[in-house]
């Protein structure tokens, strides 16, 4: 079940999804070996409604800690629509692997994937990132992307806050005011 304020024009998914642009080596490289369906996992966050008007992603959504995060804790995947094909276009692509063949994989969240698709940059909000995206293999060795908390806890009712990166908003400077 999708959680409250999911946008109801995009899926919910409990796992990432291949894309058709994947390559059948490339999904076994990435899968590991499966032992079968992991646990199923709630988050401690909860999406909300940017609505502080000097926020600089308001009217849109966030991610907010639904209970205290205690320092480097896992806090949830990043999940989406696993893909092989480019995304210029989408704000919500991570890159999960780029093989010795070429091969770049990126998680892309656009269309589907989980509440970590609503966490914003840190820049105008706060002085630093309370969270990191982190590349990492489950013990089965299946390539992720997960969100931990960085060296501080998060207090409940704070806003999950990540930095995309330099290039990231370098590549959209044009829309964009914030000083990279
Ligand atoms: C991955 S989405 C984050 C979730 C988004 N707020 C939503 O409601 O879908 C990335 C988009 O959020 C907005 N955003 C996130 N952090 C921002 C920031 N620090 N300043 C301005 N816009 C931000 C931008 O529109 C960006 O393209």
């Amino acid at each position: 079940m999708s959680p409250p304020r999911w946008p109801s024009q995009l899926q919910y998914l409990q796992s990432s999804q291949f894309h058709s642009s994947v390559p059948h080596v490339t999904r076994l490289t990435i899968l590991g070996n499966p032992k079968g369906p992991a646990a199923p996992h709630r988050p401690p966050v909860v999406i909300r409604p940017i609505s502080s008007t000097s926020h600089p992603a308001y009217g849109q959504y966030g991610l907010f800690a639904a209970k205290k995060i205690p320092p480097k804790t896992h806090i949830i995947d990043y999940i989406g629509e696993i893909h092989c094909d480019d995304r210029p276009d989408s704000d919500y692509d991570l890159s999960l692997y780029r093989g010795h063949d070429g091969v770049n994989v990126g998680i892309d969240a656009s269309k589907m994937g989980n509440e970590a698709r609503f966490i914003n940059d840190y820049r105008g909000v706060t002085a630093k990132p309370n969270a990191i995206f982190s590349d990492t293999k489950t013990p089965w060795g299946e390539m992720c992307m997960i969100v931990c908390s960085s060296g501080q806890e998060i207090k409940k009712g704070e806003e999950i806050l990540v930095s995309y990166g330099k290039a990231w908003w370098r590549a959209r400077s044009s829309d964009s005011l914030i000083a990279v």
